[in-house]
């Protein structure tokens, strides 16, 4: 016996069952938010037993009134099982009604936590992962949770005691028939066994594959223009239909094994109901028991397999449940991003809000987690209200290097510090500092909705007239003002209905309204003709805002506006010389 439990421990401690164990204690922390609605859920299963059982107790009596075996009035316990049995569908109801209600809000709850954390999880971590991949963990399996947090417990606890009430009751009348209404235990054992262990590979491929057509999918949704353009239609309809192919084939082989376990779990049944029968014919032939209690017998033996089987479908449900925390686990324990300094920043913004803010980095260095080395003891200085740019050859780093200001990278090496005017102030570059910041990235970044519900996702506060000073200044008027709807014009998804240049001004537009002392350009003006160019980066910093300004692109003809330019290549972030700047300009 002892042997057995260390054998069983050894098991839990290593391997599928250890995971299992970690991701069922990661469960339980959501399970214990929702105590009370699984409590409250649990009763109302409770009651529907109790409901249902009592009906079976009158039934039996009133068989028995009829067929003269017992005497009571008839009319009464007519009237009580009609009563009982209404009671039954209404209690059912509105337990469906709970339930439901139960069951979106603890979805909501929890998906809304999930998505949250998703968005809190590092940058570089989750962008391993392919957003369809993303979108079905989030989707499918936080609902696998939820509906298992709030289904799972609680159906235990209502199948046990449906099963030991039924079997108390039915125990107490007849204990032969009781142990009769079992016989079909034990194989219900072995094959909740066998389930656990098939269940849990077939659901991490099923998951997967969900994963992968789901990914197919938004690509290919997403990417429509580019199919056309390229004449992809057939190759990726032929794609689809392939991946269907491989869909059928996994699902038709977890069905096969469905199929097996639900004839044998049926022929048991058929067996085990049959003896019952046959039991209870012999029963009432041999006058042991009357019709009433025949009836009763046969009905609740019914009820005690159908509760058996329901425990052991609770097998599969519970090994869904892991893989679901399992899969939404790998996630969640990637590392998270650190506000925690958010009050420092918050002073650190007052202290330098007339006078702006700078960056300067010092001996950084960076590698993505593939290996990609992309700076080796960088050096950047932008001093508070400066213009300054970065150029240097496409993939040298200069993305990476704004996405190291904005702290979403953080470097293995080196110093990034955001500084006041006066040398004392300054603060480190974290999540926290981002709202320093307004970044307009490259490609088309602009939300479904109005103009103005786009510009108001930065600043929800900001009036009509300020959406459209910002518009002015980012050179965006001039084709706003022409729309039928002004700003209260649709943008399709990504920009959708407007020009790349067009949707450029859009996203200056909405990152000058943020109102951040340091504004990351991004190549933003690159669909821009250069007359347009220019007037955008003018406009920028002759307003009154003390902003700090910094511009990647690959036109030299940006250069002449700015304080400083720096130059990456070879892992390095070098300020130019004026005759080199001049050189470049000359060369362009
Ligand atoms: N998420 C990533 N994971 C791994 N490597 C990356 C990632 N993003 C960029 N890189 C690599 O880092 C290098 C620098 O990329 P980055 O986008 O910073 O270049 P860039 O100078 O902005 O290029 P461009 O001018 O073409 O926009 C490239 O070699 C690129 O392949």
């Amino acid at each position: 016996m002892l042997e057995k439990f260390r054998h069983y421990r050894e098991r839990i401690k290593e391997g599928m069952l250890r995971d299992m164990w970690r991701q069922t204690l990661w469960i339980y922390e959501y399970a214990r938010l929702y105590w009370k609605q699984m409590i409250f859920y649990t009763l109302l299963g409770l009651a529907g037993t109790l409901v249902s059982l009592i009906s079976s107790l009158i039934s039996r009596d009133m068989v028995d009134i009829i067929t003269g075996q017992q005497a009571g009035l008839l009319a009464r316990t007519f009237c009580l099982y009609i009563g009982f049995s209404v009671g039954n569908v209404l209690i059912s109801q509105i337990s469906n009604y709970f339930a439901n209600k139960i069951s979106i809000s603890v979805d909501n709850a929890i998906k809304a936590d999930i998505f949250e954390k998703m968005l809190l999880t590092d940058l570089e971590s989750i962008q391993n992962y392919h957003t369809g991949d993303l979108l079905t963990r989030w989707s499918s399996d936080a609902s696998n949770i939820s509906s298992g947090v709030l289904n799972w417990i609680p159906n235990l606890v209502i199948y046990t005691v449906r099963f030991v009430s039924t079997f108390a009751v039915v125990f107490y009348h007849d204990p032969m028939f009781a142990l009769l209404a079992l016989i079909g235990m034990p194989v219900s054992m072995l094959m909740s066994k066998t389930l656990l262990r098939r269940m849990k590979g077939n659901n991490e491929r099923s998951a997967a594959m969900s994963a992968k057509m789901s990914g197919f999918n938004q690509e290919a949704f997403s990417n429509i223009q580019t199919i056309k353009a390229f004449d992809l239609i057939r190759l990726y309809a032929e794609r689809l239909r392939g991946l269907q192919r491989e869909y059928l084939t996994m699902k038709l082989e977890f069905q096969k094994m469905s199929m097996a376990t639900s004839i044998l779990l049926s022929i048991v049944g058929l067996a085990v109901s049959y003896s019952c029968y046959g039991f209870g014919i012999y029963r009432v032939w041999s006058g042991a028991i009357s019709y009433g209690t025949m009836t009763m017998f046969l009905s609740l033996s019914g009820s005690l397999t159908g509760t058996l089987n329901q425990l052991v479908s609770l097998v599969p449900t519970a090994v869904s449940l892991t893989t679901s925390a399992g899969r939404l686990m790998d996630i969640l324990d990637m590392p998270k991003e650190d506000f925690s300094d958010a009050d420092q920043v918050e002073q650190f913004a007052g202290q330098n809000r007339s006078d702006g803010i700078g960056i300067v980095f010092s001996g950084v260095s960076y590698a993505y987690h593939n290996g990609k080395q992309v700076f080796c003891g960088a050096d950047f200085l932008a001093r508070p209200k400066e213009i300054v740019a970065l150029v240097g050859p496409s993939g040298e780093g200069k993305t990476t290097m704004l996405r190291l200001m904005l702290g979403l990278l953080h470097p293995q090496e080196g110093e990034r510090i955001l500084i006041g005017e006066t040398d004392g102030e300054k603060i480190a570059v974290d999540p926290s500092a981002r709202r320093l910041f307004s970044y307009v990235p490259q490609g088309n970044t602009m939300f479904s909705g109005t103009i103005a519900e786009n510009m108001r996702n930065v600043r929800p506060e900001a009036s009509d007239e300020e959406i459209c000073e910002v518009l002015k200044a980012a050179c965006a008027w001039e084709f706003v003002e022409k729309l039928p709807d002004g700003i209260y014009s649709m943008v399709g998804e990504r920009g959708g209905g407007f020009s790349e240049g067009q949707a450029q001004r859009l996203s200056i537009a909405r990152a000058l309204l943020r109102r951040s002392p340091i504004l990351l350009l991004d190549e933003a003006t690159s669909a821009l003709d250069v007359v347009t160019e220019r007037r955008v980066l003018r406009n920028i910093m002759s307003t009154t805002e003390p902003r700090t300004c910094i511009v990647t692109t690959h036109r030299p003809t940006v250069l002449s506006i700015c304080q400083k330019v720096y130059r990456i290549r070879e892992q390095k972030c070098v300020q130019m010389q004026e005759e080199e700047i001049r050189q470049m300009m000359r060369e362009f």
